[in-house]
């Protein structure tokens, strides 16, 4: 089961890059996780990743200084750029229409939202329409973000983005990594992950401490596991929350019967399993009768 693949990422060369002079419109508050892309060729390359396959609607969360939303808005797409900062909120709505008439292109709808994206009811910004999740995302609340669109998967087909490099890895990895865990499994679940390139901290003012790394989800067309959802998640993570153990050791709490506990796949640690071997996982201890 175990498939021990190392991945090879292609980095984003930044050897072409050459930094703005002029000051942030914006002063950058570390508490909202705000490093401003100054890399138009980043910034252009992320706008891009959606396909924009079967909807038109999309939400970039934290725009900042819209240095990502102008080339969203040279799409055809319906845009809601929402924002933490009154002050981002304050610049996308005043002055940056004016400043970037030139390059903008605009051919769908924008409208900017001051707001906390991990608090809102994002379904009612589309009402039962589908809708994509893209931005340069505040690291500090990275994976709250992927857990709240998983949340609200049925809507969202598609969703991509800069992360730290770290937490993107860990979403795209497979079986066999250590990286490999319950973001990884959650996600994969539902959505096909790929790791698309790195960005390194140079291209940021200020610069996080960190590389960063940018993905796309393209939603699976079947989203039925055909076991309980919520006893999935409750496996997966209990698994990876003693992630040395064997299955037989971290899988005590859910009272398995003495014959299925003999079963072979008890014997192996959670990051042997792919994404298909937990599910069939649950499906054993959903039929499990003590
Ligand atoms: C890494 S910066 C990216 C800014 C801009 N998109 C860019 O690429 O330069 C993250 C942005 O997310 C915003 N932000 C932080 N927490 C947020 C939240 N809970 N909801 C919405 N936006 C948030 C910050 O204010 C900041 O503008």
């Amino acid at each position: 089961m175990s498939k021990n693949k190392k991945k090879s990422y292609q980095a984003y060369d930044a050897k072409s890059f050459k930094p703005q002079k002029e000051k942030s419109p914006v002063k950058a508050k570390k508490h909202l996780g705000q490093h401003f892309l100054k890399d138009e060729t980043v910034a252009q390359k992320i706008g891009e990743t959606l396909t924009l396959e079967g909807y038109r609607n999309v939400i970039e969360i934290g725009p900042g200084t819209g240095v990502l939303t102008k080339y969203l808005l040279g799409r055809d797409i319906d845009l809601v750029a929402m924002d933490l900062d009154s002050e981002s909120i304050d610049y996308l709505n005043n002055s940056f229409p004016l400043e970037h008439n030139d390059v903008m292109h605009r051919k769908g709808s924008f409208k900017v939202l001051e707001g906390d994206f991990l608090k809102y009811d994002i379904k009612q910004l589309f009402g039962e329409e589908q809708f994509a999740i893209t931005g340069n995302f505040p690291y500090n609340i990275s994976t709250q973000i992927v857990f709240k669109m998983l949340d609200y998967k049925e809507y969202i087909p598609e969703f991509s983005g800069m992360f730290q490099k770290e937490v993107a890895e860990r979403i795209c990895e497979s079986n066999g990594s250590k990286a490999y865990g319950i973001l990884s499994v959650l996600v994969q679940a539902f959505y096909e992950a790929e790791y698309l390139f790195t960005v390194s901290p140079q291209v940021f003012d200020p610069p996080p401490k960190v590389q960063s790394g940018v993905l796309r989800l393209v939603r699976k067309s079947n989203q039925e596991l055909g076991v309980s959802e919520k006893l999935f998640k409750q496996v997966v993570k209990a698994a990876f929350n003693q992630r040395r153990k064997t299955l037989r050791n971290s899988l005590k709490t859910f009272d398995l019967s003495d014959v299925l506990k003999e079963d072979v796949i008890f014997g192996l640690r959670p990051e042997q399993l792919t994404v298909s071997d937990f599910i069939s996982l649950t499906q054993k201890i959903q039929n499990d009768t003590v």
